[in-house]
């Protein structure tokens, strides 16, 4: 399971199918996942969590947990100095945020003799680099398009939502109304300039993504201490993120729960 900040993923066994819930609808969670295996089939044995939400909901998934499934044990995955062959870069682990750990272990499986920048599109969105031999040389992390709305209409509320009608209607974020402002005229050609509020927002959020972004990657990839690399994007908003991507990437929506696995079996 993936606690993050704005959603709950879980599948059963490495190969199940992924669940997500908001932590608005979180009461529900032991429901949903009961459900989950009433469906699926098999014994639960063992619930893995990899959590970077705040105690208080970490402590509504424990008490769901101990009510639903009692017998079940239940292990709180930490970020860790060496795993799965990931030397981490941080000199404090237990600062390194569990899902970006993660998704460095399950990078590193896919691509055990190559540099990758990994890149998670949650709430916030990370990019993390690690070598061919597994050393993470260290990232970074800023908000995501969300997020920034979430701050900006905070300190400017008249501007109103511009992401948050998609995200209710579970369109993934951004990208339908991103699309109609960022191609006006249908030809695929990304505006530059809005002449309405809702739509200079939204290409603003846009801009400052992609920028970060691909400034980011390419200045790695100048950088003679970072050799070339594969780029690897997760979370929710990767697929959006992708699109804005100016050089080839791979997206793997469930990079975070892939490492889970990994990692629970090295931290059992
Ligand atoms: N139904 C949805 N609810 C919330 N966020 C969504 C939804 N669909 C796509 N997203 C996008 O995914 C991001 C959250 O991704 P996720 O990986 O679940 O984040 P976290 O790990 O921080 O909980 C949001 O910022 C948003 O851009
Ligand atoms: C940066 C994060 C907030 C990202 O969380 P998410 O967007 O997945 O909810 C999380 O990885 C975290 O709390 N990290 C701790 C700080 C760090 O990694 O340096």
């Amino acid at each position: 399971m993936d606690a993050g900040n704005s959603r709950i993923k879980w599948r059963v066994g490495p190969q199940g199918d992924v669940h997500t819930l908001d932590w608005a609808q979180a009461e529900e969670w032991a429901t949903r996942l009961m459900d989950t295996l009433a469906a699926e089939g098999g014994v639960l044995k063992r619930v893995v969590v990899a959590a970077v939400a705040p105690p208080a909901r970490c402590a509504l998934i424990k008490s769901q947990l101990a009510a639903a499934l009692p017998d079940v044990s239940v292990q709180w995955l930490r970020s860790r100095a060496r795993c799965c062959g990931v030397r981490l870069g941080y000199p404090d682990p237990g600062q390194f945020g569990v899902d970006r750990f993660c998704a460095l272990v399950a990078a590193r499986a896919r691509h055990p003799d190559q540099a990758v920048l990994v890149i998670n599109a949650g709430t916030a969105v990370t990019m993390d680099y690690m070598n061919a031999s597994g050393d993470h040389a260290g990232g970074m992390i800023m908000p995501s398009m969300y997020a920034m709305e979430v701050g900006l209409t905070a300190l400017a509320p008249n501007l109103g939502p511009f992401f948050a009608d998609d995200r209710a209607s579970g369109t993934g974020g951004v990208k339908k109304k991103a699309s109609k402002t960022a191609k006006p005229d249908n030809s695929g050609e990304v505006g530059y300039l809005a002449v309405d509020t809702h739509s200079a927002l939204v290409l603003g959020a846009r801009w400052m993504m992609a920028a970060a972004v691909n400034q980011m990657a390419a200045a790695l990839m100048e950088d003679a201490s970072t050799p070339a690399f594969r780029i690897l994007i997760g979370g929710g908003g990767g697929d959006d993120l992708q699109s804005m991507l100016g050089m080839p990437a791979m997206h793997v929506p469930d990079l975070v729960l892939e490492g889970i696995v990994l990692a629970a079996r090295q931290q059992r």
